[in-house]
């Protein structure tokens, strides 16, 4: 766009070279005299993982951009059904806007109807970093142009794609429990009735419910869901393992459901995009609709996912405790894990939140916990100074240090060695080595967290969530997911949500500001 600052660095890639990092997401330059090509990063990679992009083309960013609306263009049931004719939203807002609202040339009332035009789009990326070395950098090309990037937007539209009486639709709720399940699960059925569906059914504990003979649908309806938000956990219970895709469409089929939403997390995304495409194959017209749910917030593109900030709320009062424990003892150090397989964002939340975390370590940033640079000498230094220490651990962290089992879970996930207790241990030793009295209190408040009822702002998130999941469908799309986008709300094709997962980046300002909070040092 010509109003963009992206004219005053559109002359400099071609006077740069780059080095990567040993971490994916963080991107280091130093100038070189040679043009070249210089692979897509992380973030904008496309299913050819090999794919470059030759920035000394004059022409690269609208390159980039046509490659960009490819890869964000949502999958449409007119993609394999060419003859669909669309029909009136049976979605209606008008008679609840009774205020009349003066457009200009336009008759209030008769011409607005409170839907989304196809053609609406949402900016993914907002800031203008004028250089690569700016504090969390997000850079497509080494001179850091400014290229803008729009997905799409969510929300009703105009002309719907499935005929209400003719909709069944399944709801099913996967991977671990999240805070705000049942708020999504409550607001998908409300939204399918708004638009005149009567058969929506749930699918009981995740995938496992298609092929799990004793399992049985539920049949699901305004009444059932009235409160289902006021308490944690998911109504249709969860799972992780289950059948694969091709058992999960024929019951699909037999069951003639032609809307599946499905709660959960990468895995989950996973196996719905398979079973998109395992329909599209079959050429059996079926809207399949994501909703990110888990509490790492480890989901590309999206500001947060919903239950990420309750679970931030709840480990704060977890940190409290043990910081009262800590301060309550003689050289009293407390440790609380935290979840987060492989992204620190509730550790580093929590920490920030709470500010009473000393030391906070995650997946993302490697540490020594012995030598001179290590953990332990820190927290001598804290009882030293301080006469206490609160020490915040995410659970993927430092698994480098602990042996490796090999052992997954019934998804396939990598099952983890207790870093909290590894900590714990390894403290107790350190500190009878030298001679020194230390009271060690170690909180896991894991569980705990993940079985609440989502707070007020999850609690909004999700009804947006899941009123845009069915908006979607009716809209056609499916192998979508949903989400917030810089406070927008808006639709993303699955595979660009799960290419990987999202991790806390330790060249971001906010864990920037998590360390300026805890004071921690370097730990190698
Ligand atoms: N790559 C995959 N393809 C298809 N299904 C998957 C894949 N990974 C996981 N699943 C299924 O998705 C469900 C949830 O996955 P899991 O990793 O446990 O949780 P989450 O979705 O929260 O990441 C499980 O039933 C699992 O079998
Ligand atoms: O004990 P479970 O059910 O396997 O859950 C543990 C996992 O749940 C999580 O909190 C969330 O994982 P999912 O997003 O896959 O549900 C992980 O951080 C953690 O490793
Ligand atoms: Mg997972």
């Amino acid at each position: 766009s010509s109003s963009s600052p992206s004219t005053s660095s559109s002359s400099v890639p071609c006077s740069y070279g780059y080095c990567h990092s040993s971490y994916p997401y963080v991107h280091s330059f130093k100038p070189t005299r040679f043009c070249r090509k210089v692979r897509v990063f992380a973030q904008f990679k496309s299913h050819d993982s090999s794919k470059s992009i030759n920035f000394c083309d004059p022409d690269w960013k609208n390159k980039f951009k046509d490659d960009f609306d490819q890869r964000f263009r949502l999958p449409h049931v007119t993609d394999i059904f060419h003859d669909i004719a669309p029909m009136p939203s049976t979605f209606y807002l008008q008679t609840r806007t009774p205020m009349v609202r003066e457009f200009s040339g336009l008759s209030p009332c008769k011409e607005w109807h409170g839907y989304i035009n196809d053609n609406d789009r949402v900016l993914l990326k907002t800031i203008y970093y004028s250089s690569p070395t700016s504090a969390g950098a997000e850079c497509i090309d080494p001179g850091c142009s400014w290229v803008e990037q729009w997905v799409h937007r969510a929300g009703p539209r105009e002309k719907i794609y499935f005929k209400p009486e003719e909709v069944k639709a399944a709801i099913v709720t996967c991977g671990g429990l999240c805070p705000g399940l049942n708020d999504v699960i409550r607001q998908l059925v409300i939204t399918l009735e708004a638009y005149g569906v009567k058969k929506i059914v749930g699918i009981p504990f995740g995938y496992r419910g298609f092929s799990d003979k004793e399992l049985t649908e539920v049949l699901l309806s305004r009444n059932v869901v009235q409160n289902i938000h006021l308490s944690g956990g998911s109504l249709l219970g969860v799972s992780r393992g289950g059948p694969g895709v091709n058992e999960i469409v024929d019951r699909l089929q037999e069951r003639g459901i032609n809307m599946l939403f499905v709660l959960g997390g990468n895995g989950t995304h996973a196996g719905a995009n398979a079973i998109h495409n395992e329909c599209c194959k079959r050429r059996y017209k079926v809207s399949v609709i994501g909703v990110p749910k888990t509490i790492d917030n480890d989901i590309l593109l999206l500001d947060k996912t919903f239950g990420f900030d309750t679970a931030v709320e709840e480990a704060q009062r977890a940190i409290n405790s043990a910081y009262i424990e800590a301060h309550s003892a003689y050289h009293g150090i407390g440790i609380v894990k935290l979840m987060g397989r492989s992204s620190g964002f509730i550790a580093m939340h929590a920490s920030l939140a709470s500010g009473q975390v000393d030391i906070c370590l995650i997946p993302e940033v490697p540490f020594n916990v012995h030598g001179q640079n290590g953990v332990l000498s820190h927290i001598k230094h804290l009882i030293e100074t301080e006469g206490s220490a609160v020490i915040c651990v995410a659970e993927g962290a430092g698994q480098d240090l602990l042996q490796k089992t090999n052992a997954t879970d019934a998804s396939g996930n990598a099952v983890l060695g207790d870093i909290g207790g590894y900590i714990q241990q390894e403290t107790k030793k350190y500190f009878k080595e030298i001679g020194d009295h230390v009271d060690i209190k170690y909180i896991d408040p894991t569980y705990m967290i993940r079985a609440c009822r989502a707070n007020a702002s999850d609690g909004i998130l999700c009804a947006v969530l899941g009123q845009n999941a069915v908006h979607g469908a009716f809209a056609g799309y499916s192998g979508i997911t949903v989400g917030t986008c810089n406070t927008h709300y808006a639709y993303f094709p699955i595979t660009q949500a799960i290419s990987h997962p999202r991790l806390v980046d330790p060249n971001s300002r906010m864990w920037h500001r998590c360390l300026t909070s805890t004071g921690q040092p370097d730990f190698f």
